[in-house]
């Protein structure tokens, strides 16, 4: 089996990109045994200290955010990094040559469940014409990014990455502690009859967002369709990208999910990344969402991603219901 860092230096990835990585996938290890001794490790329950997005983190959520910003922070090639458990920018090197953004523990819900969870990471170059440690460094589009992954602490921990070839998946070696091989170029089917939303939701969506819904709930055409949702996005996009499906979070009406829930920078961009390299797209409200400036760090994006056609099908479907309503008031 083939070990991570000889495939980095095959796929030609900078030497300090390369280190860089390591560190990361050094506090992911750690990360991965703290989750699995569970209760003996202490990091079950919730602390008592609300995170910027108003959630009342969790006591891994916050183990886990330390870990990295630590081993991070001791980086020299790490010039700023942010994270969804920090509220703003933490400054890094003057002289490091990348940015990180990163969500420490995706999936906090299923946390004292033992369900799936996971750690999504981002790294993009340094920008030059702003301040090493601004906020404006991370205002750089997805398309941008250098690397990105998640590590799914799950029955194994799997590291998926991209280093902006194909999407490869690494199985986490207990034995001697390295992640090998074990798929090389992951390819999501064009089509799939398996899509997850949460539908406890349907009552604050929009009448398109409905509409869409209604018909794969009812239509021949979307006979067989199958529902899955792990409450933990890494764990529905692993799912995706091992064998199809869509992974949808919708705006809605409630406060605060304008834009819906899933955040652009260390949540939507790499993941989007991952997908469009095994053959997927990435959309938010039709939009390719590596294409999209951000304009804050915790900005959240509605998302739709997955198996081409099956996106398509939706996006067609919103479009041409935003058409037939715009058309309708513009005649009344
Ligand atoms: O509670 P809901 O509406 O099912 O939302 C679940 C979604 O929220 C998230 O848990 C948000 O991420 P965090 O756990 O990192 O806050 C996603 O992973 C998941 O897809
Ligand atoms: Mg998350
Ligand atoms: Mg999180």
């Amino acid at each position: 089996m083939k070990r991570l860092i000889p495939i980095l230096k095959q796929d030609k990835v900078d030497t300090d990109l390369i280190l860089l990585i390591r560190t990361i996938l050094a506090a992911s290890k750690e990360i991965a045994f703290r989750v699995s001794q569970g209760e003996l490790a202490g990091i079950l329950g919730s602390t008592l200290d609300e995170n910027i997005q108003g959630e009342i983190q969790k006591k891994l959520d916050v183990v886990a955010n330390q870990l990295l910003k630590d081993m991070l922070l001791d980086d020299d090639n790490v010039a700023a990094i942010a994270s969804e458990e920090e509220p703003d920018v933490v400054p890094g090197h003057q002289h490091g040559k990348y940015i990180v953004a990163f969500d420490p523990l995706d999936g906090s819900s299923n946390i004292d469940v033992n369900g799936q969870i996971g750690t999504i990471f981002t790294i993009y170059p340094v920008r030059p014409d702003v301040p090493f440690n601004c906020e404006r460094q991370f205002a750089q589009p997805g398309h941008q990014q250098v690397c990105a992954g998640y590590v799914l602490y799950g029955p194994s921990s799997l590291l998926v990455m991209s280093t902006g070839g194909p999407t490869r998946c690494y199985t986490l070696d207990l034995t001697h502690g390295g992640y090998l091989l074990t798929r090389s170029e992951m390819q999501i089917p064009t089509d799939s009859k398996e899509f997850a939303v949460n539908m406890a939701n349907y009552r604050y969506w929009a009448d398109p967002v409905r509409g869409y819904f209604n018909q794969l709930l009812s239509h021949p055409n979307f006979a067989n369709s199958t529902l899955r949702w792990n409450a933990a996005m890494v764990g529905d996009i692993h799912r995706v990208l091992s064998r199809g499906g869509m992974f949808v979070y919708p705006e809605d009406s409630r406060v605060g999910n304008e834009n819906g829930k899933i955040r652009l920078l260390y949540e939507a961009n790499p993941l989007a990344m991952l997908v469009e390299g095994a053959g997927g797209i990435a959309t938010a409200s039709g939009q390719r969402i590596l294409s999209i400036h951000p304009d804050s760090l915790h900005q959240r994006v509605p998302v739709a991603m997955g198996s081409a056609s099956q996106v398509a099908v939706l996006n067609q479907y919103l479009h041409d219901r935003a058409f037939d309503e715009s058309t309708t008031h513009s005649t009344n």
